[in-house]
């Protein structure tokens, strides 16, 4: 991966230091209407306050085709060139929206990711996915274009909301079980109630190399990559189901669940060690609560499923483990066992 990524709480320097040493026509800053308020005003930095601010509406809701026509109006009414820079300050809706708007603009433009969500610091900004939701599916449209540099820091964690801090810890703990049963136990054992901020940015370190190390392998998911979708064939279809039902829940959180099916699809399937499936059971039920589900719900669950990214010929296709740090991909799971996995997921979630 040849993306610059900084790790740091000195974030005006580091982003004054960053853009002067960048040639530029016109600076455009992507927010959505809450790092607008909560964020670019904690920021020092002279380029900064003279860009042209391009506001999108926060949410999952808002990662679609008529936000994304209107970056790109925005970028045209700012004059913004082929020299241009956008900076995409938010979370994964900026980073994934922003980054592709970026891309796509006069067949693209560089862009550089600052993240001010927990999970778009440990995974959306890093490693080049870009897009928007589209047709009720998840990152329908979208393509793999790095943000030439990711600014990590934790200082913008303080206004984020107890819920979105979860949300990204969830794919702090997929990239635990990518890692180690080591990763795994030190992550649970991280106290999210009384965050210590400088040991979260060193835990983000860690977890961004574990997908780092990935990218590098198989920057376009022709192989490797999907290891990072672990947690994700369920989860992006309890997503898709919750925002079609006007009921969105964060993206971390249906990780968190998918991650527990997937757990079970790995123990059934290559004997996945059921303490630690138990393990993370009840600490996905303690910390996330449970997605409520009725068998009326599967067919619904299947079919988006079976429209995944992952899928080649209309089979459903999962990321799994034979224990934390081992990993196997495109794994074909047929309909009963996924019904099976989705039956004993609700009996561990006590649902
Ligand atoms: N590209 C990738 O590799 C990748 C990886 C993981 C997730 N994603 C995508 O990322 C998206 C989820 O990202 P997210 O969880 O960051 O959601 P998000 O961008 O919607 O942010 C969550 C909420 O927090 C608010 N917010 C952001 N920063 C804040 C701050 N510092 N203080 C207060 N409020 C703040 C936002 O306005 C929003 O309301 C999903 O669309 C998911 O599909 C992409
Ligand atoms: O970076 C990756 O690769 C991932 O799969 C990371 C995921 O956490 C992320 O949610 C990603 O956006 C999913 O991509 P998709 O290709 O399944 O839509
Ligand atoms: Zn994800």
């Amino acid at each position: 991966m040849s993306q610059n990524i900084v790790f740091t709480n000195d974030i005006d320097n580091t982003l004054d230091n960053l853009l002067a040493a960048k040639q530029f026509s016109r600076l455009a800053v992507v927010v959505d209407t809450n790092t607008a308020q909560a964020v670019l005003p904690l920021i020092e930095c002279q380029a900064l306050k003279q860009a042209s601010v391009i506001a999108i509406g926060p949410g999952d809701i808002n990662k679609n085709l008529d936000t994304l026509v209107d970056v790109w109006k925005k970028l045209e009414a700012m004059g913004a060139t082929r020299k241009s820079l956008v900076v995409n300050l938010g979370g994964g809706v900026v980073t994934d929206l922003g980054g592709f708007a970026a891309a796509t603009y006069k067949r693209g433009i560089p862009f550089v990711n600052c993240p001010t969500t927990l999970l778009s610091a440990v995974d959306a900004a890093v490693g080049g996915k870009t897009g928007i939701n589209f047709n009720g599916l998840k990152n329908e449209i979208g393509c793999f274009v790095e943000a030439t540099d990711v600014i990590i820091t934790t200082r913008f964690f303080t206004t984020l909301p107890a819920v979105e801090l979860k949300s990204g810890f969830a794919e702090m703990l997929k990239h635990s079980m990518l890692s180690s049963h080591d990763d795994f136990e030190t992550l649970l054992d991280f106290d999210l109630a009384h965050v210590d901020y400088e040991r979260l940015l060193q835990l983000l370190k860690t977890s961004v190399l574990v997908k780092e190390r990935i990218v590098r392998e198989d920057p376009h998911e022709q192989g490797l990559r999907r290891a990072l979708n672990l947690g994700h064939t369920v989860g992006h279809a309890l997503e898709s189901m919750a925002l079609h039902k006007g009921k969105p829940v964060p993206h971390g959180y249906a990780v968190a669940w998918g991650l527990v099916a997937e757990a079970v699809l790995s123990h059934m399937t290559m004997h996945f060690p059921s303490t630690d499936l138990h393990r993370l059971a009840h600490y996905v039920k303690a910390h996330y609560g449970a997605f409520y589900i009725t068998c009326d719900d599967y067919d619904t669950l299947l079919e988006l499923m079976h429209h995944d990214k992952k899928s080649q010929n209309g089979e459903i296709n999962c990321s799994l483990l034979a224990s934390c740090g081992n990993v196997k991909v495109n794994n074909t799971i047929d309909d009963a066992d996924m019904k099976a996995a989705l039956d004993i997921y609700r009996d561990l979630m006590g649902i």
